[in-house]
């Protein structure tokens, strides 16, 4: 066997002081793995055996995050990042729990497993690029990586502090030898800047009222790189950040998923009536938009409605220079119902529906010349095939006049978009970049459709596996019944749809529903919940109302 470069002996030796919690079982989910800080020492170190592995195997960089996005701040978490900036291939998935859950004695014959699988070849170099996000937790898990990586003889560049999107910018741009952009922070900023200052320059009508921008950074690494990042392009935006850190807690009552799954504006930050303000997540890949109307209600302006704007903006574009490249927009079924019919019935966009998680999307996104993909909670990006980046700089050198300005407006959202993950930063600017150029304030955006009233429970069942779905999630095939149970329950509402799904970061099950009043999509989703509990084994207490 190969194996001889692999100390087996320092394996053993480390892995014991990496200990595994007896008896812990954990899921590479979909968002890798996700718990208690406390329990993810062992996790951590054989991600980065695992990581050498990737490596080797691909022979190019690989990149490891330390985070838990918007989880307390108790947790941590960690995912591998894979060369071209996208999330790990499935069958490294399990790979990674098979490793992370093997016992101490078996970690050498795992590795020997996987590397025969995968036919890994040892002589080949490793390099891995770790970053992480602001958590106590962070810095000595990070460690832990790195044991792991120099353990198994890998090189390492240890980036600190980042947002998750800006290491998966870092893979992307190692393993295309620079040609996406520098890899390095300054790099990041610079290309983003440029873009961004440039688009804004174009802007005819940018007031003062639409350059300043208020930003809940969810008291996490956003906070410190949007500081960072700002005086780039200060001249175009201002920004003022809320929950920078410097006092709350992580995500607690703020950060893009509170306000997106409480519909209300985050703690700790001053809103005057009609302001535009934004959320961020806890790592910042994700963003949600809000604001205040003079009587108080919240409005809240979710990944749809970004995408929304994001793909009619394209479109315009496009239309003006007469170039008939093919945009498709990516949901999922939590997709608000309002959006998928605007978009396919008044903007006249394909579009199509994956499981949930961003990997699904991503995937399908890069089926198009332009493949615009959100999640509803304000995960989400825009990828360009090659194809249409080419056409589009051939275009700006090309055409002439007014064309030629638009073909150009098109050549920097391509870079200010982050092609290797959906990024709070980039997105925030390209939707800033947008409004400026069209002169919407935020309340005529908000105005392109209403919201259908909608939702979201959780049911606790004893094994959330015995719920399995097909159609991209939409139906449920098993247990028996449940699916005909919701058929009945939804027909008794107006404009109403429900699904029910097993979550794939906590355990309980997800109820959605949608109706025309708000009313009647809290009385769907009570009763889906009843459903679920009666059909699919819930536990605990029988779900209340409201
Ligand atoms: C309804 C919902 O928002 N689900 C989230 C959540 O997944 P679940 O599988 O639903 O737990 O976390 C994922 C990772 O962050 C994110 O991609 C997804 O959109
Ligand atoms: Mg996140």
């Amino acid at each position: 066997r190969n194996f001889v470069d692999m100390d087996l002996d320092a394996i053993t030796k480390y892995s014991a002081l990496h200990a595994k919690p007896y008896g812990l079982i954990l899921q590479y989910g979909t968002a890798g793995f996700r718990t208690k800080a406390e329990h993810l020492d062992h996790v951590m170190f054989r991600m980065g055996l695992l990581a050498v592995l990737r490596s080797k195997q691909t022979k190019s960089t690989i990149g490891v995050m330390v985070t838990a996005s918007h989880n307390p701040e108790e947790d941590n978490g960690v995912k591998l990042v894979d060369p071209l900036g996208e999330m790990l291939a499935p069958s490294w998935e399990e790979h990674a729990t098979c490793l992370a859950n093997a016992e101490e004695q078996d970690i050498q014959r795992v590795l020997i497993d996987i590397g025969e699988k995968e036919a890994v070849n040892l002589q080949q170099d490793a390099f891995v690029v770790i970053g992480r996000d602001t958590r106590p937790s962070s810095e000595k898990l990070s460690q832990s990586v790195i044991d792991g990586i120099t353990i198994l003889g890998g090189q390492f560049h240890d980036y600190g502090l980042l947002t998750t999107p800006q290491l998966h910018y870092m893979v992307y741009c190692r393993n295309t030898s620079g040609q996406y952009g520098k890899a390095t922070i300054e790099g990041y900023y610079q290309k983003l800047s440029k873009a961004f200052m440039e688009l804004t320059k174009q802007a005819s009508c940018c007031g003062d009222e639409y350059r300043t921008l208020k930003v809940d950074c969810a008291n996490g690494i956003g906070a410190l790189k949007l500081r960072e990042m700002e005086h780039y392009f200060s001249q175009g935006l201002s920004v003022h950040l809320f929950n920078d850190g410097t006092k709350g807690k992580l995500n607690h009552l703020c950060g893009a998923d509170f306000v997106k799954s409480h519909q209300k504006p985050p703690e700790g930050m001053e809103m005057k009536s009609n302001e535009r303000c934004c959320s961020f997540d806890g790592d910042a890949d994700r963003i949600v938009y809000y604001y205040q109307d003079a009587e108080g209600d919240f409005h809240l302006i979710d990944g749809d409605k970004i995408a929304t704007l994001i793909s009619s903006f394209l479109k315009e574009l496009l239309l003006e220079i007469g170039e008939s490249l093919n945009i498709g927009v990516v949901q999922t079924a939590y997709a608000n119902g309002s959006s998928t019919r605007y978009l396919e019935e008044v903007m006249k966009v394909p579009v199509y529906c994956t499981k949930t998680g961003v990997k699904h999307l991503h995937h399908k996104a890069q089926e198009f010349d332009i493949g615009v993909y959100f999640e509803a909670n304000g995960h989400g990006t825009v990828l360009f095939s090659k194809v249409a980046e080419m056409k589009i700089k051939q275009l700006a050198k090309e055409l002439e006049d007014n064309k030629r300005k638009v073909a150009k407006m098109l050549e920097n959202i391509i870079d200010l978009f982050n092609q290797a993950a959906g990024d709070a930063i980039s997105d925030m600017l390209v939707t800033e970049a947008i409004l400026a150029l069209k002169g919407l304030t935020i309340q005529q955006w908000d105005a392109l459709y209403t919201d259908l009233p909608n939702r979201q429970l959780k049911v606790k069942v004893a094994d959330r596996q015995v719920i399995s779905t097909t159609d991209a999630e939409r139906q449920a095939v098993t247990p028996p019944g449940l699916q005909e149970a919701i058929n009945g329950l939804v027909k008794k509402y107006r404009l109403s749809r429900a699904f029910v799904r097993p979550s794939g970061t906590e355990d309980v099950v997800r109820v959605y529903a949608e109706a025309d009043s708000q009313e009647s999509a809290d009385s769907l989703a009570h009763e889906v919940s009843l459903a679920v509990y009666r059909l699919a084994g819930g536990i605990g207490e029988r779900p209340q109302r409201g």
